[in-house]
């Protein structure tokens, strides 16, 4: 309820545990509320660091887009509270961790996972396009900070979509095994450890952003094809792991090659997704209702 981002936190409100992980700006913490006893996950940023790489509004934005959003893909973010020298960040614990650790362990993921990953991921995005539209009504100072999304010219605000660009770097894995978008920051944008390659983001970008174009929610359809792609396959589709100009020369030609273990119906979808031009690929609502991705969601009910 709002009851909670509105009232005042403070570390004192809490039990910290065990390292989850660690990011670019700081650790993230397993924690309990002492009141309720429920369990959150604490984000730990040093304030210096971020006045530094001058990501304060980037976070704020982030904090007012995230108090917002409320889908059960995407990692809640319960509230925010600060001191002295650090910024906390309240967020939902997923209990199964992180996605790529998953991946990893089993190099591939069988195709009845992916696609329940890729319904789930694409209802997410479809919420999430849905609510960029709500952010452009939010009223003035209804939001956390003053400099709330909805003061962003309507151009800028693809800005949000960017932060999708690299999702694939910030899945988290919840306690039933659903996806969960996570960590909307800038910070991922920075050269991300978390993955084999020095910025995982280039593996997601699409040819429009790899040119330098215009570019729109498009986008996250293009991204969604190349995680697809990862999880059936274990690799992303245009990775070179020599060299990024490769890699972009990869993306800007669409040098797809689709191995054979790949069924034909995820062959499709990847297939559909992975159009240079935008406007030839499958939208969200195509997605949710391709044979591959149905096809599993029958099974699950
Ligand atoms: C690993 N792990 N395992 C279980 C688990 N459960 C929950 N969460 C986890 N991990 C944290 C995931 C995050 C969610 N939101 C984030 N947000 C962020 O990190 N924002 C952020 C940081 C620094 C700078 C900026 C700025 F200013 F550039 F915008 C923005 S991180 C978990």
């Amino acid at each position: 309820n709002s009851k909670e981002t509105e009232r005042r936190w403070s570390l004192d409100d809490f039990d910290v545990g065990r390292a989850l992980g660690k990011g670019k700006f700081g650790r993230v913490y397993l924690a309990r509320e002492k009141k309720s006893g429920y369990v959150v996950a604490l984000k730990i940023l040093f304030k210096a660091e971020l006045i530094e790489a001058k990501v304060e509004k980037q976070l704020r934005r982030e904090i007012e887009i995230q108090s917002h959003l409320r889908h059960p893909n995407i990692l809640r973010l319960y509230g925010y509270f600060y001191d002295a020298k650090r910024v906390y960040l309240i967020l939902e614990y997923a209990a199964q961790g992180e996605m790529y650790k998953h991946l990893r362990k089993v190099e591939t993921f069988a195709e009845d996972l992916a696609a329940k990953y890729i319904y789930q991921m694409a209802d997410a995005l479809r919420y999430l396009h849905k609510k960029h539209v709500i952010h452009r009504d939010i009223k003035p100072g209804g939001g956390i900070f003053q400099n709330s999304l909805s003061f962003i010219p309507p151009s800028r605000q693809l800005f949000v979509y960017k932060y999708l660009q690299n999702f694939a770097e910030n899945l988290l894995v919840g306690i039933k095994g659903e996806l969960k978008i996570a960590d909307f920051g800038w910070s991922v944008h920075a050269p991300n450890t978390r993955r084999k390659t020095m910025c995982g983001t280039l593996d997601y970008l699409p040819p429009e952003m790899v040119e330098g174009k215009e570019h729109n929610e498009a986008v996250d359809l293009w991204s969604l094809g190349v995680l697809c792609y990862e999880f059936l396959c274990g690799v992303p589709p245009f990775e070179d792991r020599s060299s990024y100009k490769n890699t972009y020369r990869r993306i800007a030609k669409v040098d797809l090659k689709i191995p054979s273990h790949v069924s034909r119906e995820a062959g499709d979808l990847i297939t559909k997704l992975l159009q240079y031009q935008p406007e030839k690929r499958l939208s969200l609502d195509q997605v949710l209702v391709h044979p591959w991705v149905v096809k599993y969601q029958m099974e699950q009910q």
